[in-house]
């Protein structure tokens, strides 16, 4: 640790000053940094030069920011779809945060390539653009034709993209230890967590091999969609820092007049933009997490393309689940439900008073439902949800503020397409069609598969667990540590779950027992004739009883938990 802040001490120290500068000496005096200012220096050394500026504490922090360049830009960039760690004001102003870079000299791209595909640039292309199609902090895009004859563009990466954002990375986590009693202060309890995250995005989004997988999957998944289109990655010619991808000529999707001219109905692009957008989160749970209007094409066919998988969200099934529950809830204007889903995305959900927490989503659900459908817009309800889940310290998972971000865009898209564009006449049937998935046979059945093969688990370390208990007990080792205050909740609760548990268990043994007696059964030609056993009808009747109360119970428990 101590090594890594020598390595990084200039750096540090210049971050210092940037931070007396803009007037945040008290992060310096206030946390371990005070240790790195040189010896025989006040902290207030820059004073002289320090420039006052009108401009409130929030405007500030991004300007620091911004003089810190790419890595830091990319964490707040990060950061500002987290409304459940930062408050809003901060997030509005790392919105503002620019990520256009001018393009880097053409000759270095020229050799980077050279040196990835480890050959000259004519055995590979018969045509290279030198003017870029676009460059952003990691990397810039050319033009260019394979031998083969198909166009293609080529992501090149920065020089030296890769090692620069490793040393920032250090640094940070540096800057992070540093002052983490001050953060905590600040309210972010987590910012090793936080830097953890953006390191694991950071990485992908370096590594060009990770977003030419992420095009393959979406070619995979929507192979047999008309409307969709996603270029082909030449996965042969890429590398970690080059990308080569098919070429697709179309027009920005906000084109309007450019669509007219095509003859197409923006009104119907605009459906078909959200349709797609809407399968990829509630069918498939993988979704592309960037759909600014440079990153969704339309051909003159009507076909939707996208581009740049540098940022893919995933949400898991039961995510997905509880993420539609909300919309559901809120649709059917019952805030329980609403909040039990929410409390269920949550990652560490801990409410202490679910009666106020409905009470705020009822007020929600109020303000929303005296709106006329055309004047709902999905940026309040954005708004609004985020402000409850940074009020209630929520952790719901990072894709869910990349989905309200990404709806809120397509809103605004859909609403340059067509005025009276409405995101929630398209997010309903989806909610709905989710929930009516949810309880499926197939789902159910799977889910029962998974609670069997749990229990099973159980079943199989139970009696080691309990061999290990009774050796402690009996050499007299077993130390038993009690909390005093509140425990009779705590008692009737374990009890409850002891009761539970022994009825799963049993219903599970069981089970099986009819599955063997029935696969011994079958097993015997001859026997096949003389039907399921009695025995057998027993076992799998007592096993739909026990099953039945412990259904029972949960309900009882929901009940109780409710009130
Ligand atoms: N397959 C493609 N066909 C045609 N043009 C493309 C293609 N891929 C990229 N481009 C062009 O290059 C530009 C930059 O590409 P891309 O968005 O993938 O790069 P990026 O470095 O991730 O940029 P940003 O972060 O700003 O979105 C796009 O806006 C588009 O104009």
């Amino acid at each position: 640790m101590f090594k890594n802040t020598i390595s990084n001490l200039g750096r540090i120290r210049q971050v210092m000053e940037v931070l007396v500068r803009y007037g945040f000496e008290d992060v310096v005096t206030s946390t371990a940094l005070r240790r790195l200012v040189p010896q025989g220096r006040r902290v207030s050394w820059q004073h002289a030069e320090k420039t006052v500026f009108d401009t409130n504490r929030w405007e500030r922090i991004r300007l620091i920011i911004e003089e810190l360049g790419p890595t830091f830009i990319k964490l707040a960039q990060a950061l500002s779809n987290r409304p459940d760690l930062l408050p809003e004001a901060l997030i509005d102003e790392f919105e503002k945060l620019q990520s256009d870079v001018p393009p880097f000299p053409v000759v270095m791209a020229r050799r980077l390539i050279e040196e990835e595909l480890g050959r000259p640039i004519s055995e590979v292309f018969s045509e290279f653009d030198d003017v870029t199609l676009g460059s952003a902090s990691i990397g810039q895009v050319h033009k260019a034709r394979l031998l083969t004859g198909e166009e293609v563009v080529v992501k090149v990466q920065r020089p030296g993209v890769q090692e620069k954002v490793r040393t920032d990375l250090s640094l940070l986590r540096e800057l992070v230890r540093l002052t983490a009693g001050f953060l905590r202060k600040q309210g972010l309890s987590n910012p090793q967590d936080i830097v953890d995250a953006f390191e694991r995005s950071m990485t992908k989004e370096l590594d060009y091999t990770s977003e030419a997988r992420s095009m393959d999957q979406f070619r995979k998944l929507y192979a047999d969609y008309e409307t969709f289109y996603v270029p082909k990655p030449y996965r042969e010619f890429s590398t970690s820092k080059i990308l080569i991808i098919e070429f697709v000529s179309g027009c920005k999707i906000s084109n309007k007049p450019q669509l007219l001219e095509w003859g197409l109905d923006p009104a119907k692009v605009a459906e078909t933009g959200m349709d797609i957008y809407l399968t990829q989160i509630f069918e498939f749970g993988v979704f592309h997490a960037d759909p600014h209007p440079g990153n969704v094409l339309v051909r003159p066919d009507g076909t939707i393309v996208l581009i740049d998988f540098g940022m893919v969200g995933k949400l898991t099934k039961q995510q997905k689940y509880a993420f539609a529950g909300v919309f559901i809830g809120m649709a059917r204007q019952d805030a329980r439900s609403m909040a039990l889903n929410f409390r269920r995305l949550a990652l560490h959900a801990d409410i202490p008073d679910m009666r106020r927490f409905e009470a705020d989503l009822n007020d929600l659900i109020e303000d929303f439902t005296v709106l006329d459908v055309k004047e709902m817009s999905m940026s309040d309800l954005a708004d609004r949800l985020q402000v409850i889940i940074y009020d209630y310290k929520l952790q719901v998972p990072g894709a869910v503020f990349l989905i309200l971000r990404a709806l809120v865009i397509l809103e605004g898209i859909g609403k340059v397409l067509h005025p009276s564009f409405n995101t929630f006449e398209f997010v309903r049937p989806y909610g709905a069609r989710i929930i009516a998935e949810q309880y499926s046979p197939e789902n159910l059945m799977s889910e029962a598969q998974y609670t069997g093969v749990q229990l099973l688990s159980l079943l199989s370390t139970l009696p080691t667990d309990v061999r290990q208990i009774m050796r402690k007990i009996s050499r007299g080792d077993l130390r038993v540590k009690v909390e005093l205050g509140g425990y009779q909740p705590l008692l009737r609760k374990a009890d409850q779950l002891v009761s539970r548990t022994i009825i799963a268990l049993l219903a599970v043994a069981f089970l099986l027992f009819s599955g063997l007696s029935l696969m011994g059964r079958y097993s015997s030609e001859m026997a096949y004739h003389r039907g399921i056993p009695m025995l057998t009808w027993f076992s799998l009747g007592v096993t739909g009883f026990l099953l039945l109360v412990l259904v029972i119970m949960g309900l009882k428990k929901e009940q109780r938990e409710r009130d």
